[in-house]
């Protein structure tokens, strides 16, 4: 374990799922982040935008965060259907996804344009969690080191600091499909981010969190979670399920 680890974050990210009977899910969820199934981590849900609002109100005075999955880089305007981050945040919303690798691929988002979005969530006051990760082929040929290091180079916002950003760090692989990296693996890989980190932004970025995402399940969170250098937990189908979530984040009790 590194000495002086930046406090955990297990951030649940719900994609397209969830109606407003959510809300449940959300209580007890927040039931069990008051009783100390989270322990030391700080606890997030990231439900769709119809929910932000909802689950912001119903969070109220609870242990745990609500944020969204993505925002468009500028404040307002003639943007059809899409969400700024000053919206999500009057929403109530304290982070932001950006980069996700299923918004780069349906929709086409690189390196400037998450960096765009990133900018803009620190802008309005939230919490950026810039997504990045290699897909199978480019970890086949080796190249998993390159495309981490140039989409963190590229998506990094440029006042990034401790308090405002958060890596999460997500083979494309593993999202979704039950595999996940060796512990050796995602040791090598946040390593190198923490370096990346700390030349970028001195000793701040020892402080910068960086989540490990990608088929994290309650079996396998303690192993994941205790990896030098993962500072928490991006979780997409587990976290939908209370107890699922719970389960994970009890790596920190
Ligand atoms: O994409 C993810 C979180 O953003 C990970 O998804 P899974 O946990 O379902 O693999």
């Amino acid at each position: 374990m590194t000495a002086n680890r930046p406090r955990p974050l297990v951030a649940g990210n719900w994609k397209m799922n969830g109606l407003t009977k959510g809300v449940t899910e959300l209580d007890a969820i927040a039931t069990g982040v008051a009783a100390g199934e989270a322990g030391s981590a700080e606890v997030l849900v990231c439900p769709p935008f119809t929910l932000v609002s909802r689950f912001a109100a119903q969070a109220a005075g609870q242990h745990i965060k609500i944020g969204a999955q993505d925002c468009h880089a500028k404040p307002s305007g003639a943007h059809t259907g899409d969400i700024s981050a000053e919206m999500l945040k009057d929403a109530g919303a304290t982070y932001v996804i950006v980069g996700h690798s299923e918004r780069r691929t349906d929709h086409g988002e690189n390196d400037a344009t998450v960096k765009a979005k990133a900018e803009a969530a620190l802008r309005a006051g939230l919490v950026a969690i810039v997504c990045i990760g290699e897909t199978r082929a480019e970890r086949e040929s080796g190249k998993t080191l390159d495309v981490v290091g140039s989409q963190l180079a590229g998506s990094l916002p440029a006042e990034a600091n401790a308090a405002n950003t958060v890596i999460a760090y997500e083979p494309v692989w593993a999202i979704g499909t039950g595999l996940t990296p060796t512990a050796a693996d995602v040791k090598q890989v946040h390593d190198f981010i923490r370096a990346r980190l700390a030349e970028a932004l001195g000793e701040e970025g020892n402080g910068v969190r960086i989540l490990y995402g990608g088929s994290v399940k309650p079996g396998n969170a303690a192993e994941l979670m205790g990896v030098d250098n993962v500072d928490g937990a991006l979780v997409g189908g587990a976290s939908l399920k209370a107890e699922d979530f719970l389960g994970i984040a009890s790596a920190y009790r």
